[in-house]
């Protein structure tokens, strides 16, 4: 909506800007801000409140954020700011306004003197209810409240799943302690008055079908004295307290940054069980750190990415099923031990699955290798243009090989293609020594079955849709022809 500089709202938010002296990290950063000498800090990263993940022994307990702040004080914005930026996570939002009462017909008729604000106007049984079966990895079908019949739908939900990070937002999340204790992480969006008033007057009236007076006397009745009385107190719970809300750019980005420092590097194997990254050592960093460099000469670059492939396809080959073997030893004691599954192949994307060959014949003595070539026709229309396979793939366990998952296009189609030989989907294995977050999505959401075992995931995808850091075209520094 175009902005109108008459309306009320648009006069307020100009007008907050320059009260607001910014952010203040206690021990970390400071600002010279006046309110420093007299108020708590505007900005406070609480190391304690972090104990569900630090602790070894609930490794897949979800990390809960909690959100709050008075009425249209940009709650929902900031949560929809981190849930952003927070992509490779699974994510649930659980809004306490879902949790609202329906009114009886009795209340109905005398709306007007009903107090949303107050905490009796949630049910906070069947929201400690959800975020229990939430935090134990079942999924919770959550109430749709409408807040202009005053009512909760009768046959219709919002289901959400288990997931990596809960985040509670609403008015109370913090007034009662037994929600409060649930939390890992607290926020509290601090926003002005007047600019929460004016924002609420536009959202009612556009949003929640009031009108400008029923607004003023509902927030002048309960909205205010509910906010001094049960919003302003949990203030002093807070781990964060963001001024200024979704225009605090600065704030949620640190936020973002230290959930992320939290959670863990690699994420995505908690949200796709089936993805596999081998355990990180100073030798494989180092190695990593040789082959990334864009001045490395072509022989190092092909030594150090052998001697990681090598690892990636020997971790690969542990995926695979195997069956008991006893034998006996020269001392003519007997070893109960277990035999390779024999019925395997690899197979190769063309060209720079290739380099992976000879670490799959070195582990696995005569093992047949397919191939298939796949052009890039545009950055999604991908084309496959040749293939050669073992005949008797669909009873063969497959090693696809390629050393870079980049957006995950060519590697679906691969899959695609040895799914459609016959090949089941949890008989293939995916291994590549660099995975970005967007083509294991990719791939995993399409084919959860399938195992990927990679070396290290990057950070992203750039416009190009090249990985980022990565390490350029893999196949041009392999076989040299980038020179
Ligand atoms: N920084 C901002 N500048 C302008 N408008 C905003 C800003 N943050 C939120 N709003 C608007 O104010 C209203 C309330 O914001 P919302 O995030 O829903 O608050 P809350 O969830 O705390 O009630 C919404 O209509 C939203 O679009
Ligand atoms: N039927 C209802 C239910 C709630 N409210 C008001 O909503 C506010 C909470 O939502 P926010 O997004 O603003 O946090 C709360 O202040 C209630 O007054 C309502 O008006 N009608
Ligand atoms: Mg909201």
């Amino acid at each position: 909506m175009p902005e109108d500089s008459t309306a009320i709202d648009y006069v307020m938010e100009k007008a907050s800007g320059p009260h607001f002296s910014g952010l203040r990290l206690d021990g970390l950063l400071s600002s010279p801000s006046k309110s420093s000498v007299s108020s708590p800090s505007h900005f406070r990263l609480s190391n304690s409140s972090f104990s569900a993940t630090d602790d070894p022994a609930a490794p897949h307990q979800p990390f809960v954020i909690g959100v709050t702040g008075g009425t249209a004080s940009g709650k929902t914005t900031v949560c929809d700011m981190i849930i952003q930026q927070l992509h490779d996570h699974r994510i649930v939002l659980v809004n306490q306004d879902s949790f609202y009462r329906g009114l009886t017909s009795e209340e109905l008729e005398h709306v007007q003197e009903y107090n949303f604000d107050h905490p009796d106007a949630f049910d906070t049984e069947q929201l400690l209810h959800c975020v229990d079966i939430l935090k134990s990895g079942q999924p919770y079908q959550i109430p749709i409240y409408d807040f202009k019949t005053h009512q909760r739908k009768v046959d219709a939900f919002r289901q959400v799943n288990a997931c990596d990070v809960i985040i509670l937002e609403g008015i109370l999340v913090f007034h009662d302690s037994r929600v409060r204790d649930l939390m890992n992480m607290k926020i509290f969006v601090d926003t002005d008055a007047d600019v929460r008033l004016a924002r609420r007057i536009r959202r009612d009236t556009v949003e929640r079908g009031r009108d400008v007076d029923s607004v003023l006397e509902q927030y002048a009745k309960f909205v205010k004295p509910a906010f001094d009385d049960f919003v302003l107190p949990s203030k002093k719970y807070a781990d964060v307290i963001i001024p200024r809300g979704g225009d605090n750019h600065v704030a949620v980005d640190l936020i973002v940054q230290h959930i992320h420092t939290k959670l863990g590097q690699h994420d995505l194997c908690k949200i796709y069980p089936n993805v596999f990254v081998i355990e990180t050592t100073f030798q494989i960093r180092g190695m990593h750190t040789l082959i990334r460099e864009k001045d490395i000469s072509k022989h190092d670059f092909v030594f150090y990415s052998d001697r990681l492939i090598r690892l990636v396809v020997e971790h690969g080959l542990g995926h695979l099923p195997f069956t008991e073997k006893q034998v006996v030893t020269p001392t003519g004691s007997v070893y109960s031990g277990v035999d390779f599954c024999k019925k395997l192949c690899g197979v190769s994307v063309i060209r720079s699955g290739e380099s992976m060959e000879n670490a799959l014949r070195a582990c696995c003595k005569g093992i047949k290798i397919g191939k298939i070539l796949i052009h890039r026709d545009g950055d999604n229309g991908m084309q496959l243009i040749y293939e050669k396979l073992p005949s008797d793939i669909s009873e063969r366990h497959v090693l696809l090989l390629d050393p870079v998952l980049g957006t995950g296009n060519s590697a679906n189609q691969a899959i695609e293609l040895l799914i459609q030989k016959g090949v089941p989907e949890a008989h293939i294995i995916f291994l590549n020594l660099i995975s970005a977050p967007e083509g294991i999505h990719c791939v995993c959401k399409r084919f959860p079955k399938l195992k990927i075992v990679t070396s290290e995931i990057d950070q992203c995808l750039n416009e190009e849709f090249r990985v980022i850091p990565g390490l350029g075209e893999f196949g041009d520094r392999y076989f040299g022809t980038d020179e």
